[in-house]
């Protein structure tokens, strides 16, 4: 694999393809290039079905390309086995939906406690970073607080303390200002941007609001599953 062993986030010539009709296929990614170095934030833009979300599928390991290499922090998820790649993801990779995916019956602290448990860590042992995350957030007065008690930025900031508490070194963002007000979707970036600064994560973000490329490092363009390179924004 011709990586770019600088970055934490490593894509070379991917390809996805899906059965399109009775013998054809339908070319979701096509030959994609992608590096994203730790500490640096990358918006995708493109069009509506341009590939956008299969990139970021195929990213957090969840799609396994048709062809082509994807690298995290150094590891080759190529070969691995199933199981193998979803320790890869549990311990490399934070998810950030559009939605805010929290449990309607658990509060802000437990939302992000719950996930250590899949890591194998006890309540008690994971209470302190979840209070932290909380606290680098903005949230710390809220932790107590159920999904219905909260506004759609808190909970997408709670959605991002989740994402935090694997330490991962990739973090994938789908769209994380759709339900947000102008104001909240900026505190919303700013926050991305420091915390990928703070904790050295890749962070791709794709996003329809181009006012925002700006505030990230990097962008790049899907257009019918092909991935132009990305360019530095300056600053
Ligand atoms: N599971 C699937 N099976 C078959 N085709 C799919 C599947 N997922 C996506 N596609 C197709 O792959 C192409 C890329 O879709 P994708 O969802 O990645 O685009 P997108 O840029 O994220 O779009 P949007 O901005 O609307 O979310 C589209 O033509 C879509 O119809």
């Amino acid at each position: 694999m011709n990586a770019n062993t600088t970055a934490a986030l490593n894509l070379v010539n991917v390809t996805l393809e899906y059965p399109d009709g009775d013998s054809g296929t339908l070319k979701a990614l096509d030959n994609v290039n992608l590096a994203v170095a730790a500490g640096t934030i990358t918006s995708l833009v493109g069009p509506s079905g341009s590939g956008k979300s299969s990139l970021l599928a195929v990213a957090a390991t969840l799609v396994r390309a048709t062809s082509g290499h994807l690298a995290i922090n150094g590891i080759d998820a190529t070969p691995l086995s199933d199981q193998d790649r979803t320790t890869l993801r549990r311990e490399e990779v934070g998810i950030i939906f559009q939605q805010p995916n929290l449990l309607a019956s658990l509060t802000a602290l437990e939302q992000l406690i719950i996930g250590e448990h899949l890591r194998g860590t006890a309540p008690r042992a994971a209470r302190p970073r979840a209070m932290e995350m909380l606290d680098i957030v903005g949230l710390s007065d809220a932790a107590s607080r159920r999904p219905h008690q909260l506004s759609g930025g808190q909970r997408q900031r709670v959605n991002i303390a989740r994402a935090l508490m694997g330490e991962p070194s990739v973090l994938l963002v789908d769209e994380p200002t759709a339900a947000l007000d102008h104001e909240r979707s900026d505190s919303i970036i700013r926050l991305l941007w420091s915390i990928t600064r703070e904790f050295r994560v890749a962070t791709v973000m794709v996003t329809h609001d181009t006012e925002f490329v700006p505030l990230t490092d990097a962008v790049a363009t899907m257009r019918d599953g092909r991935l132009s390179a990305s360019e530095l924004i300056a600053s």
